[in-house]
């Protein structure tokens, strides 16, 4: 049984591919958590895509024990995702933790994410301990990273814990650090109070609630209540994951774990609610988080009319388990689709991509765009689609977010230029160590939600990093580009661009669409507009392979052969008035 004293929970941050999940991996296998028959790398990402994409999409906790000569510990390890589209779930997993290991590959250095999870962690008081990871490397350069951290963070050298998650050195010291730095939780009050930090569906158990114990104690069969979301329910069971779930007779003060009310939405036990006994009722509850606005909108389409009440389906299936994604129906020139926002562009694709593998749907996506407010005569209005821009409007709003950016001396040029192209501001720079340096820049969302991180990453070579926070909206010069395919206006296609960037935009958007845009049995003019002007034009010739041609004499299998292969390759178009436009087409405006 575990005391106070002996539980500690702790979370992993890191900059994305800073060996974040290897490093959990490694600490399980210290602690033989795992059944050598269940081994698999990276235990923690459950969901294929998170494993053949390599990132970490939902936090997870798991308990592991650890034996020393002073005592049995109880390890609350909660694995946060790295990426900037995910910050909000590190932000959340931070505040179940008391400590947290800040992970930094010696071969790169500090990075955007490090600071920007360094910074959660410490509003959250938490005690950080900082490791040098991969120091395996040929590149690594331990001695430049460690002046890095002793810098940022104040530290003593020798309390940086150089490691290699790879090969397991210097893991043991890790789990040391743990028991010996991290403090252990405390509580104040008798009545029982429960931080909810993430839930997700589970198609078999309902929905899946993961909790911090903050004071009393919670156990199977209690009747509860969520305090904000003023519900009440019977708890069917209570665990912790260890790594595979685990039912328990309790959870109590201080533990992390789940708890299952056999709920079908995860609506009624928000993340950020508190879950208190009803017999014997906390008076306050705990600080909650605020809920995860989209960023990103873009509208879903089946590329099959009639899939369109299985996407609806889908997509609130998949709400379950991510209450970030937002979706409403809706209707154009496409079709019947979904315009749903997103957290960002990762999470956009992620999301698509899930939609099609797990649902088996063949789906279009249209231009990502922003969130605008339009100030009308008498009403604020917000536009997701650049088609709902109004024709007369007082002003526009776009977001802008102040964003931090991190890469050695001899790039600040190369990055300076690429954020005033953005239409940047700059704010702020300063060195971080001898070698490099942060730049502080204010860029409108719509900019950096485009093809940024690919030209920052060009730009320097793969040795800058960046990450984001909200700043708040303001006031630009914005146009409407429409474009017009075959004399339709195609309303998917249509972007909202400053205006100095308005005919630049238009006619890159029209050449790249003609490259783009099959050949069809007839020509196709592409046009670009603002307003009535047309700013660009260009003509897809006219064509058709006929692939039944070649097989003249009498094979029908052979014919229908032929015909399903051209039908197979047609999958991901759209067709639009008269036309054929594939997926790569809505997304090209990202590319200009
Ligand atoms: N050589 C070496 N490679 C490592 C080490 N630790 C991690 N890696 C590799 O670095 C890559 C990224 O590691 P992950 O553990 O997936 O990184 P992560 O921080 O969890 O990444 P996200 O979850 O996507 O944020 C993988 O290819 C690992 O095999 C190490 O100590 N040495």
């Amino acid at each position: 049984m575990s005391t106070l004293e002996n539980i500690r929970n702790f979370c992993i941050i890191a900059h994305i591919d800073h060996g974040k999940s290897t490093l959990a991996d490694r600490l399980l296998d210290a602690t033989h958590a795992v059944a050598e028959r269940d081994r698999m790398d990276q235990i923690l990402d459950t969901m294929d895509i998170e494993r053949e994409r390599g990132i970490t999409i939902k936090a997870q906790a798991v308990r592991v024990l650890y034996p020393r000569e002073d005592g049995e510990y109880n390890l609350n390890l909660i694995d946060t995702p790295g990426h900037v589209d995910f910050a909000y779930e590190v932000s959340r997993a931070i505040a179940a933790c008391e400590g947290a290991l800040l992970v930094v590959d010696a071969s790169q250095g500090i990075q955007a994410q490090t600071l920007a999870n360094l910074y959660l962690a410490m509003e959250h008081d938490l005690e950080i301990i900082p490791i040098l990871n991969k120091i395996d490397l040929p590149m690594a350069d331990v001695p430049a990273a460690t002046e890095e951290l002793v810098e940022l963070l104040g530290v003593d050298p020798d309390d940086i814990i150089k490691i290699s998650a790879k090969t397991g050195q210097g893991v043991p010291e890790v789990l040391d650090a743990i028991v010996d730095r991290v403090p252990h939780p405390e509580t104040t009050e008798e009545e029982t109070r429960g931080l909810v930090f993430d839930s997700y569906y589970d198609p078999y158990r309902g929905v899946v609630s993961l909790v911090r114990l903050v004071d009393g104690e919670l156990k199977k069969g209690d009747e509860v209540k969520a305090m904000r979301a003023d519900e009440r329910f019977e708890l069917l069971e209570v665990g912790c994951y260890s790594p595979k779930p685990t039912a328990l007779p309790s959870l109590r003060a201080g533990e992390v774990g789940y708890v299952i009310a056999g709920l079908k939405d995860i609506e009624a036990l928000r993340v950020g609610d508190t879950v208190t006994r009803v017999a014997q009722p906390a008076e306050k509850a705990l600080p909650g988080y605020a809920q995860a606005l989209p960023t990103v909108f873009s509208g879903l389409y089946p590329t099959e009319g009639d899939d369109f009440e299985r996407l609806r389906d889908a997509l609130s299936k998949l709400q379950l388990n991510d209450a970030s994604l937002f979706f409403e129906p809706e209707n154009s020139k496409m079709g019947f689709g979904f315009r749903c926002g997103f957290l960002g562009l990762l999470h956009m694709e992620i999301v698509q991509e899930r939609l099609e593998r797990e649902f088996d749907l063949d789906l279009i996506a249209s231009s990502p765009s922003a969130r605008y407010e339009v100030v009308m005569e008498d009403e604020v209005r917000i536009v997701t689609n650049p088609s709902d821009l109004p024709e007369a409007y007082l002003e526009i709003r776009e977001p802008v977010v102040r964003a931090t950016l991190i890469g050695p001396k001899e790039y600040v040029g190369q990055v300076m230029s690429l954020c005033h192209e953005r239409r940047g501001v700059q704010v702020g720079m300063e060195y971080i160590s001898s070698r490099r340096v942060q730049l502080t820049y204010d860029l409108p969302l719509a900019e950096i939600i485009t093809d940024f991180f690919d030209a920052l990453k060009s730009r320097t070579k793969g040795y800058a990093s960046f990450d984001y926070d909200f700043k708040g909206y303001e006031v630009s010069d914005l146009v409407k580009v429409e474009v017009i395919v075959s004399g339709d206006i195609v309303d998917a296609l249509s972007i909202i661009v400053h205006r100095d960037k308005a005919y630049y935009r238009g006619r890159a958007l029209v050449e790249k669409l003609k490259e783009l845009i099959p050949r069809q049995q007839f020509e196709v003019p592409i046009q670009a507009a603002m307003g009535k002007r047309v700013i660009a034009r260009e003509t897809v010739r006219a064509y058709r392979k006929d692939v039944i041609a070649k097989c003249y004499g009498g094979d029908i299998t052979r014919k229908r052969k032929l015909l399903e292969k051209q039908k197979a390759g047609k999958r991901r178009m759209k067709q639009v008035g008269s036309v054929e436009i594939p997926q790569e087409a809505f997304l090209a405006a990202l590319k200009l």
